[in-house]
């Protein structure tokens, strides 16, 4: 068997980080993996240049992941066919609004039956249905696709602080190639039997996050705080047990995935500050989004709305209040001091 081709798509805050593990652990297993990391990126100028240049002269994403270095072996492409072209193994990182269309761009551009794995923290919901990103990449592009999730601030992991993740997989035996391709001493890797769980709690939390920051800019304190964890803990939960079958009780609260990310989204995560800063200064989120972010993207407040259209579609809002009352406080101009009301 050929040695593993890797094909990055995505190059933001987190989808840099993910560059510099798998360019530094490519290195570290040549019989397995092909020395170069191919890495999409959605083009732009930053700073009178392009984007990919930057990364290819410079190796580092100075406007997404500034201050850390990039292998020499991560190359930027900005043609998203060429970037897959011969690609036995892609990573999937993007703001999940762009997913999709990603995707359409795709289309007839990836060798079948491939892998995949899917770090994108959202879900795709149309009126009642909801998807998972993981099953649209293998159902579009006809691969096998995992999922990546955990406490994972990129700004952290970059800087090789010590971290932990999850990868829920479809066949355990793919688990020895995700484990070589992303563990280092300082970013430790679970493998579990459970696409589903650590897609949905990656992309619930975003929404108890933003719960978070909208009691933080309240200045509710820590007790408040720690009940929202909680209690969105508790909705995600029950959501994936409700409208998903075989969703493991351990993921969590064994799983980095799980409880974890949940807790430093609420303390540390884009989403809990922005809301913090929607209370306090009573500005728009698109607005604070650009000011705050330089181009990183929200996810929590678009995964509220999009939940609360699934929940709506299926009559079940009332059986999630904090989802739907952080849904009504970004969206409707419902009152933030009005977060924990029927909880
Ligand atoms: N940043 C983190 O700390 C972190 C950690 C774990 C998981 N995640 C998740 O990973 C995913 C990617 O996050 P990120 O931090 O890498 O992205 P980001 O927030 O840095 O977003 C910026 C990226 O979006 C791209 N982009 C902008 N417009 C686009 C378009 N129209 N089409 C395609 N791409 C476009 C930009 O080129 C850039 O690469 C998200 O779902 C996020 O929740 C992020
Ligand atoms: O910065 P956030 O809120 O997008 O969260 C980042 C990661 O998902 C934390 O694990």
């Amino acid at each position: 068997m050929g040695k593993e081709k890797i094909t990055i798509v995505g190059s933001g805050n987190w989808g840099s980080a993910i560059a510099r593990i798998a360019g530094n652990n490519v290195k570290q297993n040549p019989d397995m993996f092909d020395e170069q990391v191919k890495m999409w990126v959605f083009e732009e100028e930053f700073e009178g240049k392009k984007l990919t240049e930057i990364i290819n002269e410079e190796h580092e994403n100075r406007k997404y992941l500034p201050g850390v270095a990039l292998g020499e072996n991560v190359v930027a492409i900005p043609d998203i066919g060429e970037a897959v072209k011969g690609a036995t193994v892609l990573i999937f990182v993007m703001p999940h609004q762009f997913l999709v269309k990603t995707l359409d761009q795709m289309e007839g551009k990836v060798t079948k039956g491939i892998r995949a794995v899917s770090l994108a923290k959202g879900v795709e919901v149309n009126g009642s249905d909801i998807k998972l990103f993981a099953d649209i990449i293998s159902e579009r592009l006809e691969i096998s696709c995992a999922a990546l999730s955990g406490a994972n601030i990129a700004n952290e992991v970059a800087r090789d602080r010590f971290s932990e993740t999850t990868i829920g997989v479809r066949k355990k035996e793919d688990g020895d190639m995700w484990k070589k391709l992303f563990t280092t001493p300082k970013f430790r890797v679970s493998i579990v039997d459970d696409v589903a769980g650590v897609s949905l709690c990656g992309a619930l939390k975003n929404i108890v996050a933003v719960g978070s920051g909208l009691a933080d800019g309240l200045e509710w304190g820590n007790n408040s705080k720690a009940a929202i964890m909680r209690i969105g803990l508790m909705e995600m939960k029950s959501f994936c047990q409700e409208f998903f079958e075989g969703v493991k009780e351990e993921t969590f609260l064994e799983q980095s995935a799980g409880v974890a990310d949940v807790i430093t989204s609420c303390l540390g995560g884009r989403n809990m500050k922005v809301a913090t800063a929607f209370v306090k200064e009573k500005r728009s989120f698109e607005e604070l989004e650009k000011e705050m972010l330089n181009g990183q993207k929200l996810q929590g407040i678009h995964t509220a709305k999009e939940i609360n259209t699934f929940l709506k579609a299926r009559n079940r809002v009332d059986a999630y209040p904090l989802f739907t009352n952080v849904y009504r406080i970004c969206w409707e101009g419902k009152p933030a001091e009005e977060l924990t009301d029927g909880l």
